[in-house]
C-alpha cells in the first residue's frame, strides 16, 4: 500500500486572496459542501480575526463539516488572532489552528523585524497557545522556500518540540526549483528530531509556474500533506492546483508511493463551481479542468484518438468527471474526424460521395474558427441543392454603401456550362443582387418572403437565409442557401426558389 497524502483544501483562505475572488458566507458553504464530497482531507475555511465574515465562515464550515474532514483557521503568531480562531472553531468537530511567522531573512528582517531567537520564541509561545485551545495545531513557516536551512531546521525542530502535530513548508513567493526544494524537505527530514510523528505539509505558489513541480518533489522526498486550490487560485500567480497534484499522483502513485482520498470524479464539477461562483474564468487549456483538457482539433490527433483514446489522453476524461474526449471540426481535421462526426450525425457516405463533402467543409472550416454541426448540416443542404441546381452562382460581387447606389456584378453558369455576366442597381444589396439574377434567369416571379438566421453560434456563423417566391400560376417556392457571407447566402437561397418554379414549370409542360 502507498503512502496517503492528505489534501489540504486552501480555495477557500488562500484561494480567497486572488483578486477578485473573495466569496461571502454562503458561497463558502457550497463550495465547502463540494469539498466535503470530494473527501478533501481538511478545509482551510478562512482567516477568522480578518473580517466578522470570515470568521462566520469558519463557524459555519466547521458546524458543517462535522466527522467528514478536519476543519482548520490561519492565525498569525498573535495571541488574539489565536483566540478568535479558537472561538470560531469551537464549532468543528475536528478543528485546527493554522499558526506559524515568516522565517527567510527578508521576512524576519524587513516585515516582522524580529530576531532569528525571537522569532523562534515567537512560534514556540504561539504553537502552544494553540495547542492551549486544541490538540491538532500546525505550525507554517512563511517563506520557506528562501530561508537559509540550518535556521530553517532549527524553528521546525522547536515547533515539533512544542507539540505542532503538522509542519507546513510554504514556498511563500514560488522561487524555487522543485529539485531544490525538495532537498529542503529532505533536510528537514533528516535532521529534525521526531518528524517522523507529524505531517509534514507543502504549500507551494506558482510565480515560475512550478507550484504543482514543487509539491511533488516535496511528496518524492517525505512530504505527507499538499495544499492546494480548486483552479489553483490564490495570491498573485496562485497556488498548486488541487486538480494537478490529485492527478499527478494517481498517475505516477508508484513511483512517488502516494495516493490521495480525493474522489477524482469531481474535479470537474468543483472546478466549474468555484469558477461560478468568484467569476474568475478558468483558462481553456488548463491541465486537468480547462475546457480545451480533452479536446482535440488537429486532424493526426483526431485521427489517432478516434483509432485509440490513449494515443493522445494520458487520463480518461470520466475519471474527472469531465464526461467524453471532444473532437473539434476545424480547418485543421482530417477525412477520418470529419467521416467519424457525419455518421454520429446519422450521414452515410461512399468514398466519391464524401470527397466534394470534405472539401465544401474545407471552404467553411477556412473561414471559421471551429465547424459546428448546425454548419456540417448546411454543408449537406447545400450541396444536394447545388446537385439539382439548373443555375448555380459562379461569382457575385456588390459595391454599396453611403452614399453609393448599391450594384451587384452577378455571374451565374447555366445547365450548358455557359456563364452569364449581368449588372444591376437595387434600393440594397440584395434587392441588387436579386436584380441581376431575374436579368440572367429571365423567370417572373414575386418574391413574398426574404429571412436570414445564424446556423450556429458566434459572429463567423454560416448565415442561413430561406426565401418564398410566387410563382405566374400562383405556385409558391421556397428556397434555401447558407455562407459565410449574407449576401452569398441570400444569392443562394434566390437561385434555390427559382431552380425549384423552374423544374416544376418544366415538369408541367
Ligand atoms: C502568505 C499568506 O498568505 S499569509 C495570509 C494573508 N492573509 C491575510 O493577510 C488575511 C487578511 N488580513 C487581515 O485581515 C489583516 O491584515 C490582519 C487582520 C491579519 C491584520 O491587520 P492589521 O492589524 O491591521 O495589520 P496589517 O495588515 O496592517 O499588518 C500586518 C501586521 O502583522 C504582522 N505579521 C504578519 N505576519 C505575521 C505573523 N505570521 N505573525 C505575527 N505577525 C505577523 C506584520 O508584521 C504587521 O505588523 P506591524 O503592524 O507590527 O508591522
Ligand atoms: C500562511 C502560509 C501558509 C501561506 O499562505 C504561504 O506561505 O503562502
Amino acid at each position: 500500500m502507498t503512502r496517503k497524502i492528505a489534501i489540504f483544501d486552501t480555495t477557500l483562505r488562500d484561494g480567497e486572496q486572488s483578486p477578485g475572488a473573495s466569496m461571502n458566507t454562503e458561497e463558502k458553504l457550497v463550495v465547502a459542501r463540494e469539498l466535503i464530497r470530494m473527501k478533501v482531507d481538511v478545509i482551510e475555511a478562512g482567516f477568522p480575526i480578518s473580517s466578522p465574515g470570515d470568521f462566520k465562515s469558519v463557524a459555519e464550515i466547521g458546524r458543517l463539516a462535522g466527522d467528514d474532514c478536519v476543519v482548520c483557521g490561519l492565525t498569525r503568531a498573535v495571541d488574539r488572532d489565536i483566540e478568535v480562531a479558537a472561538e470560531a472553531l469551537a464549532t468543528a468537530k475536528r478543528p485546527r489552528i493554522h499558526t506559524g511567522l515568516g522565517v527567510s531573512p527578508s521576512h524576519l528582517r524587513d516585515k516582522l523585524r524580529l530576531t532569528e531567537d525571537q522569532a523562534v520564541e515567537r512560534a514556540v509561545h504561539a504553537v502552544r497557545y494553540a495547542k492551549s485551545f486544541v490538540d491538532d495545531v500546525e505550525f507554517y513557516a512563511e517563506d520557506a522556500g528562501r530561508a537559509d536551512i540550518p535556521f530553517l531546521v532549527r524553528i521546525i525542530q522547536a515547533a515539533v518540540d512544542a507539540g505542532a502535530t503538522v509542519v507546513n513548508i510554504p514556498d511563500t513567493t514560488g522561487y524555487n526549483l522543485p529539485w531544490d526544494f525538495g532537498a529542503r524537505i529532505r533536510s528537514l527530514v533528516e535532521n529534525v528530531r521526531g518528524i517522523e510523528d507529524v505531517t509534514v505539509s507543502v504549500h507551494t505558489h506558482n510565480d515560475l509556474g512550478m507550484a504543482t513541480a514543487l509539491a511533488m518533489e516535496a511528496v518524492r522526498n517525505g512530504a505527507s500533506q499538499i495544499e492546494c486550490t480548486i483552479n489553483g487560485l490564490g495570491e498573485r500567480a496562485g497556488n498548486t492546483a488541487m486538480e494537478e497534484v490529485v492527478m499527478a499522483i494517481r498517475m505516477h502513485g508508484e513511483e512517488l508511493d502516494a495516493h490521495t482520498g480525493v474522489d477524482t470524479r469531481e474535479l470537474t464539477r468543483a472546478s466549474r463551481l468555484v469558477s461560478s461562483i468568484t467569476g474568475i474564468n478558468v483558462q481553456p487549456n488548463k491541465a486537468i479542468v480547462g475546457a480545451n483538457a480533452f479536446a482535440h482539433s488537429s486532424g493526426i490527433h483526431q485521427d489517432g484518438v478516434l483509432k485509440a483514446r490513449d494515443t493522445y489522453e494520458i487520463i480518461d476524461p470520466a475519471d474527472v468527471g469531465a464526461g467524453g474526449s471532444q473532437i473539434i471540426l476545424s480547418a485543421r481535421s482530417g477525412h477520418a474526424a470529419l467521416r467519424h462526426r457525419y455518421e454520429e450525425l446519422g450521414y452515410a457516405f461512399t468514398d466519391a460521395e464524401f470527397e466534394p463533402v470534405y472539401e465544401a467543409f474545407l471552404e467553411v472550416a477556412d473561414k471559421k474558427k471551429e465547424v459546428y454541426d448546425g454548419d456540417l448540416e448546411s454543408i449537406v443542404n447545400e450541396r444536394n441543392r447545388a446537385d439539382e441546381a439548373i443555375w448555380t452562382l459562379d461569382a457575385v460581387q456588390i459595391s454599396c454603401g453611403f452614399p453609393l447606389t448599391p450594384t451587384a456584378t452577378l455571374t451565374l453558369i447555366g445547365e450548358d456550362g455557359n456563364r452569364i455576366t449581368e449588372v444591376a442597381y437595387g434600393t440594397g444589396p440584395v434587392d441588387a443582387v436579386y436584380k441581376a439574377v431575374d436579368k440572367v434567369v429571365g423567370v417572373g416571379c414575386d418574391l413574398s418572403e426574404f429571412s436570414v438566421k445564424a446556423v450556429t453560434r458566434g459572429i463567423d456563423a454560416l448565415g442561413e437565409v430561406t426565401v418564398r417566391v410566387t410563382g405566374g400560376d400562383g405556385e409558391v417556392y421556397i428556397g434555401r442557401g447558407s455562407d459565410g457571407d449574407i449576401i452569398v447566402s441570400s444569392c443562394r437561397a434566390y437561385l434555390n426558389a427559382l431552380n425549384r418554379l423552374i423544374a416544376d414549370k418544366r415538369e408541367r409542360a
